[in-house]
């Protein structure tokens, strides 16, 4: 089903002009605070009125200021979780997960009380109250209400943002099987580009209420410069490395740095020439010993830093290499099996990297007129 919205809206100082559509199953809202997510999902929800353009999930039109189209925010069917679960904290997690059924009426097909504990993993947890839930599960109650109340759409604004990396770890596996099971499209609003790669199909930049930039996240998060200067990005450092030599034959190029050499396919570059590389976390994995007969063809001498959970299963390790820092992303597994320590000497073995420039065009990650918006 596709979600279409152009919209405006003004704030006081702050003026909303967005536009977009998708039909993926979650797509998510990404952009720094401030730049206008919540009054996005506001609009959508009935909560706010634009002051002029159109919101559409599927063939129902919720707002349409030229054809005076204006769904009361009850009719809209929309479900929303917050940042925070809001639970009726007398009620028990029964009464609360039907609260919301009670304005509805049941139709054949569509979530049911059992089916919706089974999914989001609540049925031990019926007869409780709120009070006796950790976060994480009363942030699976909130959705499973707003599952009950048999929404056409499903907003999420930072439904993990209050959870500490535990309890986001454990509600993000039920957030995609809501995503693959549900059959009722989310939009999901969150600033951690981490949890967007990791649930969404679809990525809607926004910047100063403006979109910036739409697709694939990871094919965005690869355009550094689609992305606003303040968003949080995947998780990874930059090295100042120095283009040294060419290899003709293969089409490689050596970059130079305190520590090692950094081999990539062939760039543009004279040699002498700086640049600047952007290595992911993830794209690092560490060896105690030198690796030999790997694929990979760079391996930088490094030492161990401070180490702390990645908020998912791993760990981020901050490595010195040469004076210029780099961040492994490895197991909690393997963080214990190298029985790592701050000054150990390791070996960063680097998978890929990309460059701080645009160095070509990526199909899936786009731009978008930065005048996107109603009237
Ligand atoms: N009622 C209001 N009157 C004036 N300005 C407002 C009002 N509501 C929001 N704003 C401003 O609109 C801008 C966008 O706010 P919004 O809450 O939509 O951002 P956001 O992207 O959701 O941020 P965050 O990630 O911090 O929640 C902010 O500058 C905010 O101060």
């Amino acid at each position: 089903m596709t979600i279409a919205v152009d919209v405006a809206k003004r704030l006081g100082a702050f003026e909303l002009r967005a536009a977009f559509r998708s039909g993926e199953r979650l797509a998510a809202l990404f952009g720094p605070s401030g730049s206008g997510k919540t009054t996005l999902v506001h609009l959508v929800a009935g909560l706010a009125r634009p002051d002029a353009g159109r919101i559409a999930v599927g063939d129902t039109v919720l707002f349409d200021s030229a054809a005076g189209i204006d769904v009361p925010r009850h009719r809209r069917r929309i479900g929303y979780v917050f940042q925070d679960a809001r639970l009726f904290p007398h009620l028990s997690v029964r009464s609360n997960l039907l609260y919301g059924r009670w304005f509805t009426r049941a139709t054949e097909g569509e979530p049911n009380l059992d089916s919706v504990v089974a999914l989001l993993g609540i049925t031990h947890l019926l007869g409780r109250r709120p009070g006796a839930l950790s976060g994480g599960e009363r942030q699976r109650v909130a959705i499973g209400r707003a599952l009950l109340a048999r929404p056409r759409l499903l907003l999420m604004d930072e439904p993990l943002s209050a959870l500490d990396e535990a309890r986001k770890a454990e509600i993000i596996p039920y957030i995609e099987r809501l995503r693959d099971e549900a059959g009722i499209p989310i939009l999901y609003v969150s600033h951690s580009l981490g949890e967007v790669a990791r649930l969404a199909a679809d990525m809607v930049v926004l910047d100063a209420g403006r979109v910036v930039a739409q697709g694939e996240p990871l094919a965005v998060a690869r355009r550094l410069d689609l992305l606003p200067a303040a968003a949080e990005v995947e998780p990874g450092r930059f090295l100042d490395v120095v283009a040294t030599r060419r290899d003709e034959r293969y089409g490689l190029t050596t970059l130079v740095l305190e520590g090692g050499e950094i081999v990539v396919p062939d760039l543009d570059l004279s040699l002498g020439q700086s640049v600047r590389l952007r290595v992911r976390a993830r794209d690092v994995m560490l060896a105690l010993e030198r690796p030999v007969g790997v694929s990979a063809l760079n391996v930088l001498a490094a030492s161990v830093g401070t180490a702390r959970p990645d908020g998912l299963s791993g760990m981020e390790v901050s490595l010195d290499c040469g004076g210029q820092e780099l961040l492994a992303r490895i197991t909690r597994r393997s963080f214990d099996e190298l029985r790592l320590a701050p000054g150990m000497a390791v070996f960063a073995v680097l998978k890929s990297v990309s460059f701080d420039r645009r160095f070509g065009e990526d199909a899936d990650a786009r731009p978008v007129a930065p005048t996107g918006g109603s009237p």
